[in-house]
């Protein structure tokens, strides 16, 4: 049943409480946007600022021979650098794994409300999965258009145990078919700034943990008054992003300004730098501010891959390029008070990297 629309309290019982997310509301036959979902003003998509001609970079990450793996190593560098979002093609990932993920994300959030509901926040039996609705509810203004399933990897046996039925297998093997594709790019990345022994420790800060979010935009009766997701950047090292045909993501513009479509392009695979990468790099590659519109006929679909540093660990700029004579733009910060920072407000662009400022 859809609840009153004019009562703010209803709206948040049957959205967030009970489970429905906003793909309950939106089935509703919602004619309009509650209020609690207008953003500012300022944080509506204007149109005139949308960039048209520029586009971040697509690379092909097919190997022939040593000149080839060169060149790749090269534009991935470039790429993040300049515009700290790229496409990869040809990136070893088997598309098949990439339509069963999806498969299995519109599986989950095609169960009804009571089955969703034993994953939320008040009823999760564990913090690693998290079935949810917007970014942080509690501490945001204006809420965003999105329902989400959040699942942290620990260990397989973690993962057999608690992630839902409906798409523990998929995401798992998602992720485990990407593990080459990431230690790849961070090698490059890595190579980039002349390190060349990724060791245990170095390891552990680059990729000692993940998550895997599953993000369902539900098609939305006023999309220009609302967001699928507002401006942030991500606090991983490097994200691995599926996003399906409908379009929507879009990242700031090099010179601060604008933003940028990444145009869904068949079997390829969004990567962006995180907040992390951008402190252990000592700001050479750059985590790009992005954002996510609200479609009006459409619902859409993505699951980003979050690398991130393991909690535990501390996180600054790497002894190599302090060796190297560069002065440290970013302190020592334990990655998991970083992160903590991150999910305690609502998302705020680029300020979460303050946290890390000398
Ligand atoms: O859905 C997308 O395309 C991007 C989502 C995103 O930015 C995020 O989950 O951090
Ligand atoms: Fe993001």
């Amino acid at each position: 049943m859809a609840p009153a629309i004019s009562d703010s309290q209803n709206i948040t019982d049957f959205v967030v409480k009970k489970g429905n997310g906003i793909k309950g509301l939106a089935e509703s036959g919602l004619q309009s946007v509650p209020k609690q979902y207008i953003q500012p003003l300022e944080e509506q998509m204007d149109m005139q600022n949308i960039v048209t001609n520029e586009f971040i970079p697509v690379i092909d990450m097919s190997i022939g021979d040593d000149d080839d793996d060169h060149n790749v190593v090269k534009l991935i560098c470039d790429a993040a650098e300049k515009w700290g979002f790229f496409q990869v093609i040809n990136h070893g990932v088997p598309v098949e794994v990439l339509e069963n993920v999806k498969v299995a994300t519109n599986r989950f959030f095609g169960l009804p409300a009571e089955e969703k509901m034993v994953y939320t926040k008040e009823n999760s039996v564990t913090n690693n999965v998290r079935y949810g609705t917007s970014f942080v509810p509690e501490a945001e203004r204006s809420l965003e258009w999105k329902d989400y399933l959040s699942l942290f990897y620990t260990s397989e046996k973690e993962a057999s145990a608690f992630w839902p039925k409906e798409c523990k297998e998929q995401a798992l093997e998602y992720m485990k078919r990407s593990e080459l594709l990431i230690r790849r790019i961070l090698e490059a990345l890595m190579k980039g700034l002349n390190v060349t022994n990724i060791d245990a420790q170095t390891s552990s800060v680059l990729m000692g943990s993940k998550r895997i979010n599953l993000n369902y935009y539900p098609k939305c009766p006023n999309p220009e008054l609302t967001v699928g997701v507002g401006r942030h950047s991500d606090i991983s090292t490097i994200t691995v992003l599926l996003q399906d045909d409908i379009g929507g993501l879009y990242v700031r513009g090099i010179d601060g300004k604008g933003w940028i479509h990444v145009p869904p392009v068949t079997s390829s695979l969004v990567i962006n730098v995180g907040d992390a990468l951008q402190i252990i790099s000592n700001g050479r590659y750059k985590s790009i501010e992005h954002r996510v519109v609200a479609n009006g006929s459409k619902n859409r679909i993505s699951v980003p891959i979050f690398v991130n540093p393991r909690p535990k660990e501390m996180i600054g700029p790497l002894p190599e390029l302090l060796a190297m004579g560069e002065k440290p733009i970013y302190k020592q910060v334990l990655y998991s008070d970083y992160a903590k920072h991150f999910f305690n407000k609502a998302h705020d662009g680029k300020k979460t990297i303050d946290f890390a400022n000398i």
